[in-house]
């Protein structure tokens, strides 16, 4: 039996690394997904093997399911109804695992978590059962648009969606639906890929893979926003790799050695991000008020970049872009971690008309 899942990137409109530490934040998920096929062999096929086939990259992982079973031996636990952490400990034992394949070059060495990750929740949610798992991708790794999360969603779900704890209703076409408990499951195992991932997440990028749309975010808290207005947005990839792990961790450093200063501004991304979803969620009934509410979101967008650029996560390559939209004048900010990655730039609805005039 085989059976595919998919999850959403997302882009970050305000408050990231902010909402790290209790901060809101909006995020809207994207036209862009993770896919995962999930098969189990049939008795004849003989196969004693878990598979993991990573396709965008071509790198093919295979481990017979007793080399797993030995390695955790009793720190594993079978358990898809109770998502847990995996201890830094295991995490270790996993990354052996991983490592011992030899399968990932020097340069992507960081794929290494995401299938630290997945070694994790495929033996939480389906012990040592042999499978073969394949990824894959349209958003582009590590650059802001919440590859991380989508991963570890569409894995979740994938993995829950065959365990003897789902408990899914078939919808047209072979479709299943995931109801809110299903989803709240899907969302907490995501959080645990994350945690390995990223190290300490806020939850904001699986929350908003899961449930999609936009939604604002606090504390683990999600508010689903409605829109009454397009808004659009213009995605540029500085393509310049980073880390997501290491930017959280080293606006954490900063906030040791400045705790005063940095609680100022995280109070300040709190303001924006709740005055950019009222905006979002206000209503519009003509151009001139369309208008004035990207205005207003363009001056936000605008604190938001000042005050991560307090944080220390700007980077060169994000500034180009910010002067060169700036050209325009067009307001841009990073999403996501920054220290490259996506820039996001407000592209007004009247902006022909406006800039002509
Ligand atoms: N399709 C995938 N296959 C395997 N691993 C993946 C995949 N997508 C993401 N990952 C894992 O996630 C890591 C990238 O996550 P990271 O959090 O650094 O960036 P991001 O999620 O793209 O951006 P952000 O967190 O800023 O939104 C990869 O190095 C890998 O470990
Ligand atoms: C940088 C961050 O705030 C968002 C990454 O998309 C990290 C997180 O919230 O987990
Ligand atoms: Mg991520």
């Amino acid at each position: 039996m085989e059976v595919r899942a998919r999850a959403p990137g997302k882009i970050i409109l305000s408050g990231e690394h902010a909402v790290v530490h209790g901060s809101t934040a909006v995020a809207a998920s994207i036209d862009l997904h993770t896919y995962v096929s999930l098969t189990f062999p049939t008795n004849s096929d003989n196969d004693d093997k878990l598979w993991l086939h990573l396709d965008d990259m071509a790198l093919h992982f295979s481990w017979p399911v007793g080399r797993i079973k030995e390695a955790l031996s009793e720190k594993g636990s079978h358990a898809p109804s109770s998502p847990k952490s995996c201890s830094a400990e295991t995490i270790n034992i996993l990354a052996a695992l991983v490592e011992e394949q030899n399968v990932i070059p020097e340069a992507n060495i960081t794929i290494g978590a995401g299938v630290t990750a997945f070694l994790w929740l495929y033996t939480c949610i389906h012990g040592y059962k042999p499978a073969m798992v394949v990824v894959a991708s349209e958003l582009p790794l590590g650059s802001g648009l919440g590859s991380s999360a989508a991963f570890s969603v569409s894995l979740a779900a994938a993995l829950l969606a065959l365990s003897d704890s789902a408990n899914l209703d078939s919808t047209q076409q072979g479709w299943l639906s995931f109801g809110e408990k299903e989803l709240e499951l899907v969302n907490k195992w995501a959080f645990e890929g994350e945690k390995i991932i990223h190290g300490k997440p806020s939850g904001i990028d699986n929350t908003v893979s899961t449930y999609g749309n936009m939604i604002k975010f606090n504390s683990g808290e999600l508010t689903r926003l409605k829109s009454n207005t397009p808004i659009k947005m213009l995605i540029t990839n500085t393509n310049v790799g980073r880390n997501t792990k290491a930017l959280v961790a080293g606006v954490s450093e900063r906030t040791v050695r400045h705790p005063t200063a940095m609680e100022a501004v995280f109070k300040a991304v709190d303001s924006i991000s709740n005055e950019v979803a009222t905006i979002i969620q206000s209503p519009a009934h003509d151009d001139i008020a369309a208008t004035e509410k990207e205005d207003k979101l363009e001056e936000l967008m605008e604190m938001n970049q000042g005050l991560l650029q307090c944080m220390g996560v700007s980077h060169a390559s994000i500034e180009t872009v910010l002067r060169t939209t700036l050209k325009y004048k067009l307001a841009s900010k990073l999403t996501g971690a920054g220290g490259g990655g996506c820039v996001l730039t407000l592209l007004p609805t009247q902006l022909f008309q406006i800039r002509k005039s």
